[in-house]
């Protein structure tokens, strides 16, 4: 059974300045008020899961009983067919240098690995998100999300955030990076768990 939010805040349990942005242009219309978990001072929890959905439990839950806040997590990636899946949930990780986080790396690695595997292009891929609701009581909610496409070289676009300049969306000719975000906030894989949170949470 879903259970409603009445509550007036929520704690947004991600370090991604670009996440928070979305989600908090996504909240907008909900009237709540939104805090980052790097305005609480949260530590990142590791993410040990092997699955979107058991690191976005892990992050929801760890913010949630650290601020007595319900709190909502967001575990994300990129899954490039030819590449069986990868980088899935290691899609961070791929822009991982020991001293922060370099996505023209990441971005170039996906390419490269795609013109050694042989695979002709379309490189057909799709960006999850999974959301995880969680209180301070234990209870949590699991909202999936998906949105479908390819990935495309060379990088086209300065808007949006990580991956976004090398995946074009199905239906558009366009990448995300080209997008603007109000776009990209009607059609992603977050604009598409985000709908189910609410219609679940807010409904
Ligand atoms: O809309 C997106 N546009 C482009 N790239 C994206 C998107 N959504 C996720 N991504 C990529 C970058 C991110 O670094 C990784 C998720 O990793 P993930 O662990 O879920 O997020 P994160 O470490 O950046 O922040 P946090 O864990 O604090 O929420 O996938
Ligand atoms: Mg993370």
């Amino acid at each position: 059974m879903t259970r409603k939010f009445e509550g007036k805040k929520l704690l947004v349990a991600t370090h991604n300045r670009g996440k928070l942005e979305e989600i908090a242009d996504l909240l907008k219309p909900y009237g709540v008020e939104v805090v980052g978990a790097a305005e609480m001072d949260l530590p990142e929890p590791e993410e040990t899961g092997t699955t979107f959905v058991e690191n976005a439990r892990i992050k929801a839950h760890a913010a949630a009983q650290a601020t007595g806040l319900p709190a909502l997590s967001d575990d994300s990636g990129i899954a490039i067919d030819a590449l069986d899946g990868a980088p899935g949930v290691y899609t961070a990780d791929w822009a991982e240098t020991g001293n922060g986080r370099d996505f023209v790396m990441a971005m170039t690695r996906a390419h490269d690995e795609l013109t050694a595997s042989g695979k002709p292009e379309p490189w057909t891929a799709r960006f999850c998100c999974t959301l995880v609701l969680a209180w301070p009581d234990g209870h949590d909610e699991v909202f999936p999300g998906v949105m479908e496409g390819r990935v495309v070289w060379p990088m086209r676009g300065d808007q949006g955030h990580g991956y976004d300049p090398v995946f074009e969306p199905q239906g558009y000719d366009i990448t995300f990076g080209e997008m603007d975000r109000w776009e990209k906030n009607k059609i992603s894989h977050r604009a598409d768990a985000f709908a189910k949170f609410v219609t679940g949470c807010f409904g």
